[in-house]
């Protein structure tokens, strides 16, 4: 979560964090307002956002000269706290820590207790494994009280698919007894179309989510348009950059807002992988960029039937671990002969 939505109102709590300042807070102390247009323009909307960019990526913005820049630095750096603080506190700021529900009670336990905000989490598998069917789940789930499993906040949904359906999410609301017009007015919705275009829809999303309160940013999927903007070994250097860039940028309104982020990956034939290791022959796209940017990766197969599988593969702090989940009319529940874990394959 971030230091801005810790410093939150009267009784605390996840719901009633403030948002964090707008660059605009600069004005008082120098800094001109043309400035701080510019700065959120570019899509810097909020001191923390200035406070965690390099200054040589300040310093691109049109009209933010070095000597500019480095006003700007030290003013924010005033007004952010981004030293050390003890360990007993960080705990006590991760024992507020809000997770949101996947709908499935043998999932959100191997995730320690669902989706964490703050932090990036990674979908990967192939077709149908019930990816997308995730991301909508949680685009309702993120919006129910924080007593309910739920984020109390809206979702910001980017689909590079063309894969997103509203009708699913008022299906997924019926069952939370939510209702459907509120649930479908709090999702942002953008239909990305090419990598820049995916990059670009970030900027808005760091003004929108200034502006209003924002539980969960999903990105449905994070590599396809990168695998058919970029192709071939020639251009898999500037692919990686630009992935690498999208990813830090994700990375830092997680942090900003104290937002999940959701990202869905595909996977590809793996060619390293040993003879008979049927179960994760696939790997995902993106290589060390994506593995080092996902906070938690979960790798997602199929099952009998509805029946799916979701295995914890890389997560700070939660061990390997499967779960059997099923994906319904209504969303993403538990199977049907229980909670528990998946056993071993
Ligand atoms: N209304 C529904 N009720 C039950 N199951 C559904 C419903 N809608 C979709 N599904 C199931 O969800 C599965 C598709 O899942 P999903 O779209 O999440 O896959 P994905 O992993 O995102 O795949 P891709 O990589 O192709 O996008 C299909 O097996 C489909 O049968």
């Amino acid at each position: 979560m971030s230091q801005a939505s810790q410093q939150s109102q009267a009784d605390d709590g996840y719901a009633n964090r403030t948002l964090p300042q707008p660059v605009e807070a600069l004005m008082g102390f120098g800094i001109a307002q043309k400035d701080c247009q510019k700065l959120a323009e570019a899509g810097y909307a909020t001191l923390e956002a200035v406070a965690y960019t390099p200054k040589k990526l300040l310093c691109q913005v049109k009209g933010i000269s070095e000597s500019k820049a480095d006003k700007i630095i030290a003013q924010v750096s005033k007004m952010i706290p981004m030293g050390f603080t003890t360990a007993t506190e960080f705990h006590a700021r991760r024992a507020d820590l809000v997770t949101i529900t996947t709908g499935s009670t043998a999932l959100d336990n191997i995730l320690g207790g669902g989706i964490e905000t703050g932090a990036i989490t990674e979908l990967y598998g192939e077709f149908r494994t019930g990816k997308s069917q995730i991301c909508h789940q949680l685009a309702v789930t993120c919006q129910l009280p924080c007593d309910m499993k739920g984020g109390e906040g809206k979702c910001l949904y980017i689909d590079t698919e063309g894969t997103f359906r509203p009708e699913r999410l008022l299906a997924i609301a019926e069952r939370y007894g939510m209702n459907g017009e509120d649930v479908l007015d709090n999702v942002a919705y953008a239909r990305a179309y090419n990598a820049d275009h995916q990059s670009q829809l970030l900027v808005l999303a760091g003004a929108m989510m200034s502006e209003s309160r924002f539980s969960l940013i999903i990105v449905d999927s994070v590599t396809s348009l990168y695998r058919t903007d970029y192709s071939g070994r020639g251009e898999l250097s500037a692919r990686q950059m630009h992935l690498a860039k999208f990813l830090r940028n994700l990375m830092r309104l997680a942090d900003e807002f104290g937002v999940a982020v959701v990202v869905t990956n595909q996977v590809v034939a793996s060619v390293d992988a040993a003879p008979g290791m049927v179960a994760d022959a696939r790997k995902p796209i993106g290589g060390n960029i994506m593995a080092h940017a996902s906070t938690t990766r979960v790798s997602m197969r199929k099952g009998r039937g509805p029946e799916r599988v979701a295995r914890i593969v890389d997560s700070p702090c939660m061990p390997e671990a499967d779960a059997k989940f099923q994906i319904t009319a209504q969303g993403i529940s538990d199977v049907a002969d229980g909670n528990e874990q998946a056993e071993d394959d």
